[in-house]
């Protein structure tokens, strides 16, 4: 096989057909062939939307209004033959372009590494084993295997479906579900959207099993000859910086308003209109607070990074702000509240006691402990029934390879295997005695599977499943001494006692179909027919919860978070694994889907009383979780919730914080989440939320700094103009100033590290904008400190004799000492400066340390001490703007006491 397009019509042939013209077999490639042909037709990738390179980064930076304001005034400086300050605007525009570029280059590579993480994978046949392997090792030939919730990782040649149905929206547009069909022949006309024994890459499959043959990877896929037009898509911003571009826009216009004024309230004074012109030019390059938007992209994108580290991988950057406002966390419990290994622990039969079962994990070495008065090959009769009946409609593979036994499948499917082998029965050699016709595959809304299978000449189905699902289908139980009339209500309570102790509970039955063999033709296997049918047994599984649980629990008590478990598990073992973890006793807290279905038909208000007290939510379906979720949200809640089912997305999609399970979750879910967690585990969702708040506590800080600083500059020059003085600052001055104390320390202040005390709040009230009334407050208070302090200080150096070039020196010393020491002051709206490492956050540190140095070095560099009209300092005076500076962190300080007393002598 060698050329690429050889399959176009792929859909035309039969089975056979297809497979020998892509030499390949039902049992799929060998390993060794499946990497020659890798060489001829390349990885089964599309190409990726290239990222920016630094350069065009570096140019995007010269496109915004700042800088051209900023070129106005270097050109202004040159027709007034300012050289100097010409020179020096242009360096200052260069160094703003760089910062920008540095920030900039930082988020898009951390967002390109996390693209990186989300790569797909498949399941393939090769030399008759199942692999799960990255899709793009994929060749035509592969024979590939998908489940309800995959994405189809190439173009496939259906040879074998079960109740398989497709959302092939990404390709024909339509949202319309396909249902497939391996067994059909179709004609070359049949346009694509109609192809219905292909399964084509980048689709999603809705329900049921399939497996086909690749027929086209990569760019030979009928998505790959579409790509260019899903590539090249821009992710979308985060609403809260789209929210801040707005307000920087905002800021603009009344910057651009004061300077007006001020240019003309000056030259009515007799000012030059020139030197007026690159003034406020300057002020306002100083007071916009331009670096805002990027400054907190750098933070979300900290934010995100962060949470990589503890397992979440953030797949919108929305994602951050909204993690940090979660008030409810509606969590599945296999896997994530669990460890999801799951072993058989007890049996029972009929008539009979518990029966113990011994070992551990995936190795098959145990013994089954008959409490009993029966002779060994009555139970041996029992418990091989079992076995049976819970290897057959089994879709997991236990294997050994080298001395240890690996597991491949569902995990419950997996524990199942483990207990036959511990009963006698080898799965494989019970499949090869009892050929499968037809299968019913497990899908949770089901709650069981069952197969169809051949056994000495007769048709048999065998099932396992929920309780509450198979009873209905039973007539009989077997016991001992023969099949008698079932007895629900002791069959029940038995399931019952197990399910109390924690245990996940499974029923098992099976009976003989009363249709006639024929070897031939194949046979179908409907949820109708499986009536009248023997129960056979129940077998109870551990699942212990995850010893991080409780801990992760408890956090989300400190922070106001309710924690609740939605599962299609029996209501009593959920509630046992809740008392467990700590976020429900009482069983009034539990509520069914029974119980909720029973509620919608009520109304609304009801259904919304009984999702109020609620923290267990119990044998409910997967369409049901949406119904949750909306009530939660009509209640006010910010809900995040966990799904890993192809039937979770809509819930997940309502959801203010989707959350895909990384190892469990299917394509399906991880496409449609915020968030994905790697390791599926309760605990990183918390992590995740700390990491959200302090995400979210930073962009604070940062927009903190930036506006009270610009505000203290135009505050510093309109007293200056009131009170008719020249003005304290140079345009090159003020370029200066900005230049030092803003473009790395707000930066820095996105890398603040965790304050320890994220999970010890309320969540914020999702409706609450940045600008609350303590932020406002702080804002205030310091931006008046910084502006009348050093307005002060400018009067005071001119009433006592100073020349306007010494004050103003003096007046840039103390401006950049303030906005430094401020730095430190955003650190935190509750701690105090003096309690805090400053080596936590070393890039503020040294970027503090740096400006102080380049503002000294400034003084004393021949030429530039000119431009910016700087002179030598002593230490006394030195000294003295220090103290004097102090000022603005004890007034930060006296604030932060006031409100701390304030909020805790509140109730
Ligand atoms: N592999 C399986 N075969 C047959 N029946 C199963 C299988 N797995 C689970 N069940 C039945 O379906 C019920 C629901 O299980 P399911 O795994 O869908 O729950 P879930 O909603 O995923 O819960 P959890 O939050 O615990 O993961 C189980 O209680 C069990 O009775
Ligand atoms: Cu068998």
């Amino acid at each position: 096989m060698k050329s690429a397009d050889l399959l176009t019509s792929a859909h035309t042939e039969s089975i056979q057909a297809i497979l020998d013209k892509v030499e390949s077999s039902p049992l799929g490639l060998d390993e060794s062939v499946a990497q020659a042909r890798q060489k001829t037709f390349g990885p089964n990738q599309l190409p990726e939307a290239v990222s920016p390179s630094i350069v065009s980064i570096f140019i995007r930076q010269f496109k915004s209004p700042l800088i051209y304001v900023l070129l106005l005034a270097g050109v202004i400086s040159l027709a007034i033959e300012a050289f100097s300050d010409a020179a020096f605007i242009f360096v200052v525009l260069l160094i703003n372009a760089g910062i920008g570029l540095f920030q900039e280059y930082r988020a898009e590579q951390s967002a390109q590494a996390l693209k990186s993480l989300a790569a797909g994978h498949a399941l393939v046949l090769r030399g008759g084993e199942v692999f799960d392997v990255d899709a793009r090792i994929l060749v035509p030939g592969d024979i590939v295997l998908v489940e309800s919730g995959a994405k189809v990782p190439a173009d496939l040649r259906l040879i074998d479906s079960h109740d398989l149905s497709v959302d092939e929206s990404v390709l024909t547009g339509e949202s319309a579900v396909a249902h497939k069909d391996a067994t059909l022949s179709l004609t070359a006309e049949t346009p694509l959207a109609d192809r219905d024994n292909m399964l084509f890459a980048g689709s999603l499959v809705n329900t049921g099993r399939g497996r086909g043959v690749v027929t086209a990877t990569g760019l030979n896929t009928e998505l790959g000859k579409i790509a260019t037009s899903v590539l090249g898509r821009v992710a979308t911003k985060a609403p809260l910086i789209v929210r801040m571009e707005k307000f920087t826009h905002r800021i603009t216009i009344v910057t651009g308003l004061v300077c007006v004024l001020l240019v003309g309230i000056s030259v009515t004074q007799g000012a030059s209109l020139t030197s007026m012109l690159l003034l406020a030019v300057a002020l306002a390059v100083s007071a916009i607070p331009e670096g805002l938007p990027v400054a907190l992209t750098v933070a979300l994108s900290v934010g995100m990074e962060r949470m990589a580290k503890r397992g979440v991988i953030v797949r919108r950057l929305v994602a951050v702000e909204a993690l940090g406002s979660c008030t409810y966390i509606a969590s599945d419990k296999t896997g994530t509240l669990t460890v999801n290994q799951l072993t058989v622990r007890q049996i029972q039969f009929p008539e009979q006691d518990q029966w113990g079962v011994s070992g551990e994990g995936l190795e098959p070495e145990g013994e089954i402990r008959a409490t009993t008065s029966l002779d060994q090959a009555s139970a041996d009769l029992l418990v091989s029934n079992l076995a049976q009946t819970m290897t057959l409609p089994n879709e997991a593979v236990l294997s050994q390879r080298d001395g240890q036994w690996e597991g491949h499948g569902d995990s419950v499917d997996l524990a199942l295997l483990v207990f036959a082998h511990k009963a006698g029965v080898s799965p494989t050699q019970c499949l090869n005695k009892c050929p499968e016709f037809a299968m019913i595959p497990y899908e949770s809304e089901r709650q069981f599977a069952a197969s169809l299978n051949l056994v000495d000449g007769q048709l048999k189905v065998f099932v396992k499943g929920s309780l509450e699902r198979l009873l209905p289908m039973c007539n009989t139980m077997r016991c001992a001494d023969g099949e008698k009339d079932i007895d629900p209500q002791t069959i029940t309570q038995q399931a019952f006692n197990l399910a109390a102790r924690g245990y996940r509970v499974l029923a098992a039955a099976n009976g003989l179909l009363d249709i006639e063999v024929n070897a031939n033709a194949s046979h179908e296997l409907t949820t109708e027919q499986l009536q009248g049918l023997c129960f056979v047994g129940l077998v109870a599984m551990s699942d212990p919860p995850r010893p991080e649980a409780a801990m992760a629990v408890a956090n989300c008590r400190a922070a106001g978070i309710t924690v609740a478990m939605v599962t299609g598990d029996h209501p009593q073992t959920a509630l046992a694994i809740a008392r467990e973890v700590g976020f429900a006793d009482k069983p009034n807290e539990v509520v069914t889907g029974t119980q909720l279905q029973e509620a919608v038909s009520a109304g609304q208000d009801q259904f919304d009383v009984l999702c109020r007290g609620a923290r267990v939510f119990a044998r409910v379906e997967p369409q049901q979780k949406l119904q949750i979720v909306e009530s939660l949200q009509r209640q006010g809640h910010f809900v995040a919730v966990t799904g890993d089912g192809a039937n979770d997305a809509p819930a997940l999609r309502a959801a203010q914080v989707g959350v895909a399970m990384g190892m469990r979750g299917t394509d399906v879910a991880k496409e449609t989440s915020d968030i994905v967690i790697t390791d599926d585990n309760f605990s990183s969702i918390v992590a995740g939320i700390e990491q959200g708040r302090l995400a979210y506590a930073n962009v604070r800080k940062v927009i903190f700094l930036l506006i009270s600083t610009g505000a203290a500059e135009v505050i510093l020059f309109a007293l200056a103009l009131m009170a008719g003085l020249p003005l304290p600052l140079l345009a090159v001055q003020l370029l200066w100033l900005n230049l030092v104390t803003n473009g790395i320390q707000d930066i820095a202040l996105a890398f603040e590290p965790t304050e320890g005390n994220e999970l010890r709040q309320p969540p914020r009230p999702p409706n609450q904008g940045v600008f609350d009334k303590v932020m406002l407050q702080r804002m205030l208070l310091s931006a008046i400190a910084m502006g009348t302090v050093a307005f002060g200080t400018y009067y005071w150096l001119l009433k006592a004799g100073w020349s306007v070039e010494g004050a103003r020196n003096l007046v840039l010393l103390l401006m950049v000492m303030f906005e430094n020491l401020h730095a430190f002051n955003s650190r935190s709206e509750t701690q105090s400066v003096f309690t805090m490492n400053p080596l936590k956050n070393k890039l503020l540190l040294f970027s503090v340390i740096a400006a102080q140095l380049l503002h000294v070095g400034a003084i004393y560099t021949p030429g530039l001490n000119e431009v910016l009209g700087l002179q030598a300092i002593n230490w006394q005076e030195w000294a003295a703007m220090l103290v004097i500076a102090l000022s603005l962190v004890l007034v930060n300080e006296a604030y932060k006491v006031w409100r701390v007393s304030r909020t805790q002598s509140l109730p």
